[in-house]
């Protein structure tokens, strides 16, 4: 029987996969979430990965905050760049295979139609130069690795997204001002779950990088368009373009993956 860790369990990602486990009896799936493993512990990790005889490591655990890791930098790169290091380092020693989460902000967004796994990364922000460093760590020290890029990830369920804050927003009666710079690809934690357990671990691909979403190309507005009328709130919600939305960190003006 496989014997699958998962990282950073807690977030909307591992919580998708916790309850997706439920329907493979013939894995065993070890979770830890970010109280029971800090991936940036380095001696808990070679530990954990030299005692715990897995096959695959599913790492879960990341710096999301694109904003904040403008702000400072370096919680992200200690996390999604110098923890994923150790933590290949401690996949090539004890033969486990590596899936580690990625990306569509590991590119400039310039290119103006979907992106391959072949193209040229350039990230335009802190956050997406943490997760490519990240790639490139694991590209060095261990062959036996999936990276799979996603982008504009959500739950309806769990953790922190951009589906809930819109949906909350506008529950509370909000005016919402949305911004149609981007172009990108929500995708649902189903489905990548379905990808990590279905395809990855049942051994259907072969190692290398990899593109995953829910393939429908729009702007953040036309998702939160899309979240209002889904839940039936379309009438009752002031929904307002707004060209102007400030943030601290730049983002892909067009990021969608193919
Ligand atoms: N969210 C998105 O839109 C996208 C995400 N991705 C990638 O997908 C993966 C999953 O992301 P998602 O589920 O959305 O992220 P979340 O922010 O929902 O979850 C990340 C989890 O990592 C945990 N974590 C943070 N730091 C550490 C640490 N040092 N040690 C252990 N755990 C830690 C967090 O715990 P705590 O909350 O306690 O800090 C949290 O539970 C990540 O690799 C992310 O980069 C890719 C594209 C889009
Ligand atoms: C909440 C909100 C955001 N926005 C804008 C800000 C930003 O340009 C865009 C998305 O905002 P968010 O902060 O929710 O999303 P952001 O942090 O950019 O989401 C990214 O997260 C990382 C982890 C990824 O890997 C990416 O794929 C992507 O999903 O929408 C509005 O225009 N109005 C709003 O009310």
């Amino acid at each position: 029987m496989d014997r699958i860790l998962v990282l950073g369990s807690g977030g909307q990602l591992g919580k998708t996969i916790e309850e997706f486990s439920a329907e493979h009896s013939n894995l065993k799936f070890i979770f830890k979430n970010s109280k029971e493993i800090d991936i940036t512990d380095e001696k808990k990790i070679i530990d954990l990965i030299a005692t715990g005889n897995f096959d695959y490591c599913v790492n879960c655990a990341a710096y999301t905050n694109v904003e904040q890791a403008e702000i400072n930098p370096t919680p992200a790169f200690r996390i999604n760049a110098d923890a994923v290091k150790t933590l290949a380092i401690a996949c090539r020693s004890e033969d486990v295979s590596l899936i580690q989460i990625s990306t569509d902000y590991v590119f400039d967004g310039t290119k103006g139609f979907p992106y391959t796994t072949e193209d040229k990364t350039n990230p335009i922000n802190q956050y997406g130069k943490s997760k490519l460093l990240g790639e490139e760590n694991i590209r060095k020290i261990l062959p036996n690795h999936f990276i799979i890029r996603t982008s504009w990830l959500y739950s309806k369920k769990y953790g922190h997204n951009f589906y809930r804050t819109i949906l909350k927003k506008a529950q509370e009666g909000a005016e919402l001002r949305i911004t149609d710079e981007q172009i990108g690809c929500p995708t649902n934690t189903e489905t990548l779950t379905k990808f990590i357990l279905d395809e990855v671990i049942q051994g259907n691909i072969k190692y290398g990088t990899y593109h995953v979403t829910d393939d429908v190309p729009m702007t953040w507005y036309d998702f939160a368009k899309q979240i209002l009328k889904e839940n039936d709130l379309s009438n009752r919600v002031k929904l307002v373009l707004d060209r102007n939305y400030r943030t601290f960190a730049r983002r892909p003006k067009n990021s969608v993956l193919s």
